[in-house]
């Protein structure tokens, strides 16, 4: 018998850990990796989102995550929609033509690239992270999508620091299993 919502949230809730003061004094580090010590809590999370976007977004046709935390859990969500699965990763470690975005995240500043080839003009994408902060992040990823002419159907995380209002970054729709304000 599956359970409940609430009580999946829930179990993935307490299993994750919070360092504080990591990486940077003022920084509270949420460890999702704990989740996949238990494979039942992984597998409430995976249920979780494979449920969600089901319900609301059955014509996606690529689920894109974002590198590294994106790639736990973007390729299973995407093998078990039966749709195709394609990185977006820190920049110069994909091969062929690719499209560059630059950012700022909670504690540092980064780049990303797509490879043109995976997605085609009009395509339907969501794209998957473990964690939006001040959502910078989701922001370079989203534009990424935008140059690569693709329809972004919503943006999905695992946490969302809501005091630090990443949401306001992204020009679309979020949607976040937990949500925190340390
Ligand atoms: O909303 P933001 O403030 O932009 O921060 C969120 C991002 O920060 C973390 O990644 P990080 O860059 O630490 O890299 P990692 O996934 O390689 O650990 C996290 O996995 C998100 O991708
Ligand atoms: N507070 C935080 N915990 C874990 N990952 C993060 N990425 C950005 N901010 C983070």
């Amino acid at each position: 018998m599956s359970s409940s919502l609430d009580s999946r949230i829930s179990r993935i809730s307490q299993a994750m850990d919070i360092y504080p003061n990591f990486p940077k004094p003022g920084i509270t580090f949420i460890d999702i990796f704990p989740i996949m010590r238990s494979p039942d809590v992984f597998s409430d999370l995976t249920d979780l989102l494979v449920d969600h976007i089901k319900q609301t977004h059955p014509n996606v046709e690529i689920i894109f995550g974002l590198d590294a935390r994106g790639f736990l859990f973007g390729p299973l969500i995407a093998q078990r929609l039966g749709i195709s699965f394609a990185p977006i990763r820190k920049a110069g470690k994909l091969p062929g033509e690719t499209l560059q975005a630059s950012f700022q995240l909670e504690y540092g500043s980064d780049k990303f690239e797509v490879q043109k080839c995976s997605a085609a003009k009009g395509q339907n994408v969501i794209i998957i992270d473990d964690l939006l902060a001040t959502g910078g992040t989701m922001a370079a990823a989203y534009k990424l999508m935008k140059d690569l002419e693709a329809d972004v159907l919503e943006c999905i995380v695992l946490v969302e620091l809501e005091n630090l209002n990443g949401r306001s970054k992204i020009p679309g729709k979020v949607f976040s299993v937990i949500k925190r304000n340390d």
